[in-house]
């Protein structure tokens, strides 16, 4: 069977940027625009020149793509000609391949929201989109609330998409604008819509307002539609747009889809998805979200001993895909939730052998679940997994032995009350190579002085741990009420480009972080090789 051509058109750089909280500046965008073209979209929207400066300055230069280079903007304005309207004039002289056109496709918006007349608003679409075409431009027009538009007056709905196309537009472009539609009134509509034009000039665009964009979508696609407009991260206005990180792997991975239409991002591309999808994140300095599916870092994470033990096994047990194909990657985690299979392969990954039957596993297993009831998360702290397993097997050296610290915080305020100067100060007396030592240590709060103090002198082992940075620190307190256990992550990297989590627990805070910097330097020494200390 020969499959149909569908067209990807990514509009992250145009509707990714009415996403609150994100900001795109000219260098993010040319990133942006580098990435998706090496992934294989077939257009890019670059945003809307002439509404912004930002914008106007990516148009003024055409980044160097493969993908078609698309413009944003309205058609002409109520009252004014096309050859009069500098927003249409903006679009025209970007230097842009494309120009998208949005135009309102419902009676009621084009009274209210334009105050214009029906008539007037069908005579901008065509005049618009002939402007463009007249300018060697290809042509597309987004019917923004074709669908509620569609369920008010079926009759006008069809009457501006019909416009578009006769005045030359290539893609007519079905809008769920305010993302309310469901999934069987899209494929209704789009059938319904494909009746009289043809569905190789058809394209949708879903926002997320009810988490079905790309449901929506994928609804259209069978429906008739060959276009899918959508953002990377499902980015863009309110809920986001339709999430192109979700609907690629989907039309690539699932025979419904795959054996029908072919798209512009091969499979050997898909396998650069999920670092695409969180060199975005990086770009716009947000966490990853873990549970994002296909790309999230818990989209192939087992949890439950049950899973485990059949994932390891044979992974399709509880894989529908495989994690490589999206260039992610299988985790098996250690909870309370785990079992030995949970274990195995854990102790695997971090390089130790443990063989099912050895007792050594089943203490570790009833140990993690003791530690796990008093407030431990091994999941997120797999150098303190690796270094309980350890000490279960014996294997484990004392480096040093702590015997006291103590933190001070100092706070000075200004006779008006505000804080004047802020810091901290700890002092950690410990035994290491048969001697006593004492350091101390200021820092910019407690558990900062508390870190520099322990690594200022560790006598022969100081060398292993000097270039350890402390690069993540979080702190959850849990149970409430006056019993709460305060849990403290702590993640490192090294010189290496090493990173490892810890964990400690306490109803104290400073106990707790102490604790987890105690197993971050363990943790270390004894991947570095470093011989224990025999005068302990
Ligand atoms: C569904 C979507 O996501 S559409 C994309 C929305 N994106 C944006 O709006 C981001 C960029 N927008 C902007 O920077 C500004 O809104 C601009 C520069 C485009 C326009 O700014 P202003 O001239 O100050 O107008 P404002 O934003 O207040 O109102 C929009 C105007 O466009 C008109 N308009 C809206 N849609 C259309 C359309 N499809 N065709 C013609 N005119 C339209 C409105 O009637 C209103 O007209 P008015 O100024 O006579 O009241
Ligand atoms: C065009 C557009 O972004 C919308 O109608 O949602």
């Amino acid at each position: 069977m020969t499959r149909q051509r569908l067209s990807l058109f990514d509009t992250t750089l145009r509707d990714g940027a009415q996403t609150t909280g994100v900001d795109f500046s000219l260098d993010d965008k040319r990133q942006i625009a580098a990435m998706l073209d090496d992934l294989g979209v077939d257009y890019i929207e670059g945003g809307y020149p002439g509404a912004n400066p930002l914008d106007t300055a990516f148009f003024a230069t055409r980044p160097d793509i493969r993908a078609r280079f698309a413009a944003f903007g309205m058609t002409r304005r109520h009252g004014r000609s096309v050859e009069n309207d500098p927003g249409v004039a903006a679009l025209l002289d970007s230097r842009s391949d494309a120009v998208v056109f949005v135009a309102k496709s419902w009676d009621y918006q084009v009274r209210v929201a334009l105050r214009s007349t029906e008539e007037d608003n069908l005579q901008a679409i065509a005049q618009s989109v002939a402007a463009a075409v007249a300018r060697g431009k290809e042509a597309a027009v987004d019917c923004e609330h074709f669908f509620d538009g569609f369920k008010a007056n079926e009759a006008y709905a069809l009457a501006c998409a019909k416009a578009a196309l006769e005045a030359g537009a290539r893609w007519i472009v079905l809008c769920d604008t305010n993302g309310g539609t469901l999934p069987h009134e899209i494929e209704r509509i789009v059938r319904r819509v494909a009746e009289g034009i043809p569905g190789e000039n058809l394209g949708i665009h879903a926002h997320d307002d009810t988490g079905q964009a790309v449901a929506n979508s994928l609804a259209a696609v069978r429906a008739g539609a060959r276009q899918i407009q959508g953002s990377l991260n499902g980015l863009g206005e309110r809920c986001g747009n339709a999430n192109l990180t979700t609907i690629i792997p989907t039309l690539l991975l699932k025979p419904e889809f795959s054996e029908r239409f072919e798209i512009g991002v091969t499979l050997e591309k898909l396998t650069h998805l999920t670092r695409i999808s969180h060199a975005l994140d990086e770009l716009l300095n947000r966490a990853p979200d873990r549970h994002a599916p296909y790309v999230g870092a818990s989209a192939f994470a087992t949890k439950a001993g049950i899973h485990a033990s059949a994932v390891l096994t044979d992974s399709r047990t509880y894989e529908h895909v495989s994690p490589e194909s999206i260039g992610n990657q299988r985790r098996v985690l250690v909870s309370d939730q785990a079992g030995k299979s949970n274990i195995i392969s854990e102790l695997a990954r971090l390089g130790v052998a443990l063989d099912k039957d050895d007792p050594r596993l089943s203490r570790l297993l009833e140990e993690v679940k003791l530690k796990e009831a008093q407030g431990y998360a091994y999941e997120g702290a797999d150098a303190s997994f690796f270094l309980l397993a350890k000490r279960i097997m014996g294997e484990a050296p004392h480096y040093f032995h702590v015997e006291r610290y103590s933190v001070a915080v100092d706070r000075r305020f200004a006779r008006n009350g505000g804080l004047e100067d802020a810091g901290a100060e700890a002092i950690v007396k410990l035994r290491v190579n048969g001697e006593t030592r004492i350091s101390a240590a200021e820092g910019n709060g407690p558990v900062n002085a508390l870190d520099l103090a322990l690594r200022k002198d560790l006598g022969s082992y100081q060398r292993f741990i000097e270039d350890i940075k402390l690069v993540d620190y979080r702190v959850r307190v849990f149970q409430g009420g006056t019993d709460a256990v305060t849990r403290v992550l702590v993640e490192c990297a090294d010189s290496k480009g090493e990173r490892w989590s810890t964990v400690g627990v306490s109803a104290n805070v400073i106990d707790a972080s102490f604790e987890a910097l105690i197993d971050a330097i363990v943790y270390k020494l004894l991947r570095e090789g470093a011989k224990g200390d025999n005068s302990l």
